[in-house]
């Protein structure tokens, strides 16, 4: 008989097939500017970051897609990569999209349409997650607030790990907030979530964000990564490399951090070794990923 594997990490998140823009540099308003090229690749910050963690972890995606073409591409990506996605709901109508574009810097401007993303219930998570019984959920913020807030009361009521990607922005609840162990975020997210101006000195912000949730992980590209707890605010140094594209990087930092946290490993190391695998995913092509 064989034995069946934990879950470490149920990713409660996010399917979508990027379309992606190349461009020299993004156009200002009421501009046109010529792409270079027009690619597709499987994404969504929910898939990202189980993709991430399942190199390191048995992990689980949570979470919905539609009944078409870009629905079985997106599936199959996910089980190539390891990813358990028996509680990957269909719904009828199409799959998730994301509109990408790339510049010559590497940086990105994304929109997401939901599409089968909003059709995730909170029902499907409570349901998918006393199944899986992760030790660690992981989730962010293209998903309905309701469904957020059952997996955030899901992680609280059995006393497991919530790793919380509060991404894209929104006005989050308290009770989401609070049960965040990390709260995982880039500059500007860190900005809003704080209420404090562009400009603040780090440390303030992180005490700021201590104050609502228990644990702070702050990505900020090249710079550092800022790692606050209760008893120490720490910068740690992230590798220096060219960048070539940075979409997906911070969901891999998060997968990357929720399976070396689920596994046992400590913040401040998790965090470390998180950096040095997005930053390798930065100075590469989506395409050689
Ligand atoms: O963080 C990058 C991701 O954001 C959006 O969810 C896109 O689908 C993309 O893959």
């Amino acid at each position: 008989m064989t034995e069946s594997i934990r879950c470490v990490v149920a990713v409660v998140g996010s399917l979508n097939l990027d379309l992606t823009v190349v461009v020299a540099r993004a156009p200002e308003e009421g501009e046109t500017v010529l792409g270079r090229h027009l690619r597709t690749y499987p994404g969504g910050k929910g898939a990202n970051q189980a993709i991430g963690a399942a190199r390191l972890a048995p992990t689980a995606i949570v979470g919905a897609v539609g009944s078409d073409h870009a629905a079985d591409v997106l599936r199959g990506v996910q089980q190539r990569a390891g990813v358990d996605t028996s509680h990957l709901r269909t719904t009828p109508g199409p799959t998730g999209r994301a509109v990408i574009l790339v510049s010559d810097d590497g940086q990105n401007r994304i929109v997401v349409v939901p599409e089968a993303n909003s059709l995730l219930e909170a029902e499907d998570v409570t349901a998918a997650l006393d199944a899986l019984d992760p030790a660690v959920v992981l989730t962010q913020l293209e998903l309905l607030p309701a469904v957020t807030w059952a997996a955030a009361q899901w992680a609280r009521d059995h006393d497991r790990r919530f790793v919380l990607n509060p991404s894209p922005v929104i006005d989050l609840d308290e009770y989401v907030l609070a049960g965040a162990d990390p709260l995982v975020l880039n500059e500007q997210e860190a900005l809003h979530y704080a209420g404090l101006p562009a400009g603040t000195p780090f440390d303030a912000i992180v005490t700021r964000l201590l104050e609502q949730v228990r644990t702070v992980v702050i990505t900020r590209g090249g710079e550092d990564v800022v790692v606050g707890t209760e008893d120490a605010i720490e910068h740690l140094r992230v590798p220096q490399v060219d960048v070539v594209d940075t979409t997906g990087a911070g969901d891999h930092f998060a997968g990357t951090l929720a399976a070396l946290l689920g596994t046992g490993e400590d913040l401040f190391a998790a965090a470390r070794r998180a950096s040095a695998d997005a930053a390798r995913l930065v100075a590469s092509r989506r395409s050689d990923r």
